[in-house]
Order: structure tokens, then C-alpha cells, then sequence
């Protein structure tokens, strides 16, 4: 059994601890609040994030050098916000760089447009893109801390890495499938928040399920477009970081992305809501980073051009689906044409 520390006390690190933990390895649950490391190891209850016991094997550390002396992996997983200067404070505290480096984050920085691999790329010493391993996939914490039936899946170019972390994680309620396609399994996982603020809002503004089936098949379309002129595989889309996470993230009451866009769509402004929500809303700084990405690739996001103007040019959420539902006529099938293309030509 392996010594795994899981670097962010939110509701997903800690329900990834609970499942490394029933995997009969010893968490570490390192979070830089002290008074939480405290209270989770007085009450075993990580309180204002999930709402279950925490196994009595997990221990909590506000001491980073505690907590990862010794370990054989480490799991990131604070907000994108934070990656870098979690990865800052890790450089001289590492003895080795033998450590499997596993991140659970979504989301794409704005200006710098990096994927969390490559900020932690940049950012770490001793470690290469090839180290690094990604896990993401349809999986809320909530139900994840419940032992509910979960698929999620574990990228990196170095196909071994990928397969430790299989190992560590997957249990008969954890299933893990392994994948090579960082960039597309990173950029599915990133770009389903904004389409989930997008249905959140779809809901806020009392549309139904045609809108909200219409958002997630177009999404899609979008979020490929962006994926494969990045360099994703484009069947990585139609999998468990694709479409499966499209899925959960939009459907979901457990979504942040999508109770901040609900409230956004009944009206609230976006400080109100962030400030409502307590926990990371993903969706909006990836937001940013999108539109930004693409103008750059010069690719066609509607979608995400449409909850830009929402989020950061205060645009109406209904003159917004005006404009979505007002678009120059097309031919539905030219993006999956597009698609199959490329999947042709890999
Ligand atoms: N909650 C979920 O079900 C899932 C979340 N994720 C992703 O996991 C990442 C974390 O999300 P959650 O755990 O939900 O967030 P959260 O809002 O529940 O918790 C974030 C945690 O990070 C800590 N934190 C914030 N800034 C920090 C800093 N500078 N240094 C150290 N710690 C810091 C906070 O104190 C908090 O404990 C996000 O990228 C999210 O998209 C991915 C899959 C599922
Ligand atoms: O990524 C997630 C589920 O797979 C979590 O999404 P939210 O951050 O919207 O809750």
C-alpha cells in the first residue's frame, strides 16, 4: 500500500482521499487553513464541503513538509488559481522527484491559455509533461464520498504513469480507465464548466430540456472544434472526460457550474453569486481563457462567446439566446464531418 498525499481539503480532494483510503493507502490531507487540518482530524468531518465521516485513516497536515516526506504519489487538486503557487511552495521541499504526480483540477488559465499539466510543468523542478497524470471524468464528489458508482480516466503521455495511477485509484464503486490524450482529456474536462454555466442558466431562465439537450450536443460541437485544433484526439471528446462529464455537469444539482449559472439566469450578478457559492466555480475564469483561445485558433465558439458577454460584459442572458437561436443557417453535420476527418487522418 503506498503513502499518497492529496495537496487541497475541498470536497474533491477529499473525496479522493476517501477513495485512495478504502484502497488501504495512507492520505495525507493537506490543506493550507489550519484550523481545517484540525477540525478534520478532531471530527473526522470536513464541514461546508461534504457532508460524510471521513475514514480515520486519513490524517490531515497544514504542515506541506509533513506531508509529503516520504510519499509515493501526489494528488493536486485545488483550484486552477491556485496550481501554481501550490507548485512553488512544493519545489525544495521534495528530497526526490520519484513521487507520482497525479492533478484533479479543470480549468485553462486566462492570457497565459495553459492547461494545469503545463503550469505545473512550469512551475515544479525536477519534473517533466511526461511525469504528470491527469485524472478527470463525470464524477462529483458528493457522490463519490457516498461509494456511488463513478467512471472517471487517467491521462498521461506516459502511458505507465497512467497505469500507477490506475492501480492506486480504481475499486469496485472507483472505476478508472487509462488514456494517452493529456491535451484532450484536460481541455474536456476545462471546457464542459462553461457549457454547464450555460445550462444553469438555460434553467435559470425557466427553458427546459430541448434547451438544455441543444446546449450540451452544440457544446460539444464547440469544445472539439477548440480540442482537436489544439491537438486532442477527437474521440477523446466522446468519452468519459467529453461527453460523459458534459453530461454530469449540466444535469447535475451537485454542479458548482451549474447553481452559479442557475442564479445567474434568475437574474443575480455574477459577484453575488460567486460570492453565494463558497466553493470554486471553475467555469468562469475558463470562460475567459476560451474566448481568448479561441480568437487565437481562430475557431467558431458561440456558445462560449455568448456566457463571455453574460459573465464579463454584462450582456442579457435572454439577448444572448436570441442571438445563439439567430445565427447564420448551417448544415448540422459540417462540424462532425470535420471531426471524422481528422479522426481519419491520426
Ligand atoms: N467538486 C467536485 O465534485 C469536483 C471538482 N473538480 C475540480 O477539482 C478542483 C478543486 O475543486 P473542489 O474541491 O470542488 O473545490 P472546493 O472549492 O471544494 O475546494 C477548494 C479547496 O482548495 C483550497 N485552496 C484554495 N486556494 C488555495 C491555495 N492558494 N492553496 C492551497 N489550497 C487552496 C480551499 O481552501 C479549498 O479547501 C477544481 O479544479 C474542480 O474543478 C473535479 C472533479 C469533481
Ligand atoms: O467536474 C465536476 C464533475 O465531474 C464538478 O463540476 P462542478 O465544479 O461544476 O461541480
Amino acid at each position: 500500500m503506498a503513502k499518497v498525499a492529496v495537496l487541497g481539503a475541498g470536497s474533491w480532494g477529499t473525496a479522493l482521499g476517501i477513495v485512495l483510503a478504502d484502497n488501504g493507502h495512507d492520505v495525507r490531507l493537506w490543506t493550507h487553513r489550519k484550523e481545517q487540518a484540525d477540525a478534520i482530524n478532531l471530527t473526522h468531518k470536513n464541514e461546508n464541503y461534504l457532508e460524510i465521516m471521513i475514514p480515520e485513516q486519513i490524517k490531515a497536515y497544514h504542515d506541506l513538509q509533513e506531508a509529503i516526506t516520504n510519499v509515493e504519489a501526489i494528488v493536486i487538486v485545488v483550484p486552477t488559481k491556485a496550481i501554481r503557487e501550490v507548485c512553488k511552495n512544493l519545489n525544495g521541499l521534495l528530497d526526490s522527484s520519484s513521487a507520482t504526480l497525479i492533478h484533479a483540477s479543470k480549468g485553462i488559465e486566462p492570457i497565459s491559455l495553459k492547461r494545469v499539466s503545463q503550469m505545473i510543468e512550469e512551475e515544479m523542478e525536477g519534473y517533466q509533461y511526461e511525469d504528470i497524470v491527469v485524472l478527470s471524468g463525470p464524477s462529483h464528489a458528493e457522490e463519490v464520498a457516498k461509494r456511488q458508482p463513478t467512471t472517471v480516466t487517467v491521462s498521461s503521455v506516459n502511458r505507465s504513469n497512467a497505469k500507477i495511477a490506475q492501480d492506486l485509484f480504481i475499486n469496485e464503486s472507483f472505476r478508472v480507465y487509462t488514456s494517452t490524450d493529456m491535451v484532450g482529456i484536460e481541455l474536456g474536462g476545462a471546457l464542459k464548466n462553461i457549457i454547464a454555466l450555460g445550462a444553469g442558466i438555460s434553467d435559470g431562465l425557466g427553458y427546459g430540456d430541448n434547451a438544455k439537450a441543444a446546449l450540451i450536443t452544440r457544446g460539444l460541437a464547440e469544445i472539439a472544434r477548440l480540442g482537436t485544433s489544439l491537438g486532442a484526439n477527437p474521440l477523446s471528446f466522446l468519452g468519459l472526460p467529453g461527453v460523459g462529464d458534459l453530461i454530469v455537469t449540466c444535469t447535475s444539482v451537485h454542479s458548482r457550474n451549474w447553481r452559479a449559472g442557475n442564479l445567474l439566469g434568475k437574474g443575480n450578478k455574477l459577484e453575488e453569486v460567486l460570492d453565494q457559492m463558497g466553493m470554486v466555480v471553475e467555469g468562469v475564469r475558463t470562460t475567459k481563457a476560451a474566448y481568448q483561445f479561441a480568437k487565437k485558433q481562430q475557431v467558431e465558439m458561440p456558445i462560449t462567446t455568448g456566457i463571455y458577454q453574460i459573465l464579463f460584459e454584462d450582456k442579457n442572458p435572454k439577448d444572448v439566446v436570441e442571438q445563439l437561436m439567430n445565427r447564420n443557417k448551417r448544415e448540422e453535420m459540417e462540424d462532425l464531418a470535420a471531426l471524422l476527418r481528422s479522426i481519419n487522418t491520426k
